[in-house]
């Protein structure tokens, strides 16, 4: 049974519910290496909340005092000093914004980060599992959003809460019954504002959830290998059906949302109107029962009351924005907290690799895909003797390749062991097994850069003769040097601009660069033209010698050569043995033999239960 937050991952690879919640705890361990700052910034929100709230005592004085009495001189002063406030508080809220901006920031970069590196320590059923777009747009989006809730809402938070208790400080001071009264007839309208703004994170919550569905099925379907399949499976108008569904969805919740954004607008004018008529009218009522509440006092009670009454909506506002955001920060954390099924030891084995003799070893080894029940591996018992060569000769599905897999801790055994020399994998650092063990798939991968970069890539202090010769090695050194910018010929997105012969000799090139004592090959099955097939397999050849290899064999020639033939179906090994010994056997590989085409080595569906 899998703990709960692994499941819920798992479902929201596929349909994006919501995340655990989070303790608050947590967030806020967060920003405890940002203490001081944060201090600093508490500090200036404070002290710009105080000085502006001279602003409106000035006013009662101005209207009371300076402006009846035709005091020149104070109505001077009053006005500067309304003018020093404003300037005042506007340049401590620039000094604000530049230092909880950068602390948002530096804490998301440190969080992008954390999150890049915990998904490259993921193990390849991890990504077999998630779609793709689903990791990108918690990378992008939801780090994305929390930088908003660092740098805006934290200090937002901060600022309205300072200004609504120095604001109430300074109501009761201005007059206290008028005070009274307007505090309490303050819960009426914060009732509306929140029941209007719950019905809006409703809606923001769905709109979300959409965007986000929207967004991965145009990286799903726009992708090169999307268009591929929509093209060549004529599925392009069902895509666009569905597509056009969501778009729709879209459309819909894009407006109710809207909509749910102008009634809050509306209900806060109306807030904005009712508060100081309903002042004026208290207060016209007091007088008429011998209370004196000079025109200044009113001008500036009224004045003061929209700085109270708006950052009190704010706080609720931001109390709806800190929910979405913790829903945010519960998704990124949940990534965070993923286990990682292949992981380095606690304790690596010493492992001295000059030393090394190369032997791989698959001892009784049982294998199945993660959530899946089905033995992909039966008890496999092979060795691979060091510097020699294995082949792997089955039907398609079989388990070829996930058995080269196991050979490079792609994936752990479900039972059994797998191991170099003796030592089991698992004992051993995954640079370590990633220095040991090369792997050649059919799949190679490019990233958009130049080739030299692309092969670069597999040893970062290689000099340009080092990738050169390499190159040469693998037989693709003409073919680079023939394009109009060599090496340095950008690839196109996932390397299409190459043949798939051409790129499997690229990565040929990378694995000579990075030099393994072992290596696991997955032999092209597409047909290639002659000359590019003996190229390749040239550089194959020259790339196998003195390594012990392990090749998921397609070729007659290749199988031949090996040291060992493991004949595979449904994840048992049903035969093995050299050439020789298994055509003298008279068995299946004997079958396959006689089926086969003279170079390309299949097993007809039609033996498969032979
Ligand atoms: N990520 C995965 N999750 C679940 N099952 C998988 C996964 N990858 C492969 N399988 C299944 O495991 C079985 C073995 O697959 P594998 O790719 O090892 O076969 P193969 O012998 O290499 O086939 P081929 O010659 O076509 O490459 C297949 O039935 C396949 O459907």
């Amino acid at each position: 049974m899998k703990p709960d937050h692994i499941r819920d991952f798992e479902n929201s690879a596929v349909e994006t519910t919501p995340a655990d919640p989070v303790s608050p705890r947590r967030v806020l361990e967060l920003f405890t290496p940002y203490r001081t700052q944060i201090a600093i910034v508490t500090a200036v929100i404070t002290l710009s909340a105080i000085v502006a709230l001279g602003s409106p005592l000035l006013l009662r004085e101005m209207l009371d005092k300076a402006i009846p009495d035709k005091d020149l001189g104070l109505v001077s002063i009053l006005a500067i000093g309304m003018i020093a406030i404003a300037v005042i508080t506007s340049c401590l809220g620039v000094v604000q914004t530049w230092m909880s901006n950068s602390i948002g920031q530096k804490l998301m970069h440190q969080l992008r980060v954390r999150v890049y590196t915990h998904l490259q320590n993921q193990s390849l059923g991890f990504f077999a599992r998630t779609r793709t777009g689903e990791v990108q747009s918690r990378i992008a989006n939801d780090i994305g959003g929390m930088q908003s809730v660092v740098t805006n809402t934290a200090t937002s938070i901060a600022q309205n809460a300072t200004t609504v208790a120095a604001t109430i400080v300074a109501l009761f001071l201005l007059d206290w019954r008028l005070a009274i009264f307007s505090l309490a007839i303050l819960p009426v309208f914060i009732r509306i504002a929140r029941k209007i703004g719950n019905e809006r994170r409703k809606i923001s919550g769905k709109r979300q959830k959409l965007l986000s569905d929207l967004s991965v099925q145009v990286e799903e379907s726009l992708s090169v290998s999307g268009i591929l399949l929509g093209k060549t499976t004529g599925a392009k108008s069902a895509l666009t059906d569905r597509f056009a569904e969501r778009s729709a969805e879209v459309a819909d919740v894009e407006l109710r949302a809207m909509m749910a954004g102008k009634w809050r607008m509306a209900s806060m004018s109306i807030t904005f109107a009712a508060m100081p008529a309903l002042v004026y009218w208290f207060a016209g009522f007091t007088l008429d029962h011998g209370n004196t509440i000079t025109v200044g006092t009113l001008v500036a009670f009224t004045t003061l009351q929209t700085q109270l009454f708006r950052p009190t909506m704010m706080l609720l506002n931001t109390g709806v924005e800190v929910q979405s955001s913790m829903a945010l920060f519960s998704r990124v954390f949940e990534y965070l907290d993923l286990p990682i099924d292949i992981a380095d030891p606690e304790k690596s084995k010493e492992f001295d690799v000059s030393a090394l003799s190369g032997e791989l070893r698959f001892d009784h080894v049982d294998f199945s895909y993660p959530g899946t029940e089905r033995k992909t591996l039966d008890n496999i018992d092979l060795t691979v003797p060091a510097g020699g060569t294995l082949a792997l000769v089955g039907s398609t599905g079989s388990g070829k390749t996930t058995l080269g897999y196991l050979a490079a801790r792609l994936y752990d055994p479900t039972a059994g062991s797998v191991r170099i020399d003796d030592v089991d994998l698992r004992d051993l650092d995954l640079a370590t097994v990633s220095d040991l063990v090369g792997v050649v798939s059919q799949e190679t991968y490019l990233f958009h850069t130049t080739i030299r970069e692309n092969l670069r890539f597999a040893k970062p202090d290689a000099t340009d003769e080092e990738i050169e010769q390499a190159a040469r090695i693998a037989q693709i050194h003409e073919f680079i040097s023939g394009l109009d910018d060599g090496y340095d010929t950008m690839v196109g997105e996932r390397g299409y601009r190459f043949s798939g012969g051409e790129k499997q000799r690229i990565a040929i090139a990378r694995t000579v660069l990075r030099n393994p004592p072992i290596l696991v090959l997955d032999e092209a099955t597409s047909a290639l033209d002659n000359r590019t097939e003996r190229a390749l397999q040239d550089a194959l050849d020259e790339l196998m010698v003195g390594r012990t290899t392990l090749v998921v064999a397609h070729r007659l020639s290749t199988v031949r050569d090996a040291d060992l033939i493991a004949v595979l179906d449904q994840g048992v090994v049903v035969e093995k043995g050299t050439h020789d010994q298994l055509v003298q056997q008279g068995g299946r590989y004997a079958q396959l033999l006689a089926a086969s085409s003279s170079e390309a080595l299949e097993l007809p569906t039609e033996l498969q239960s032979v």
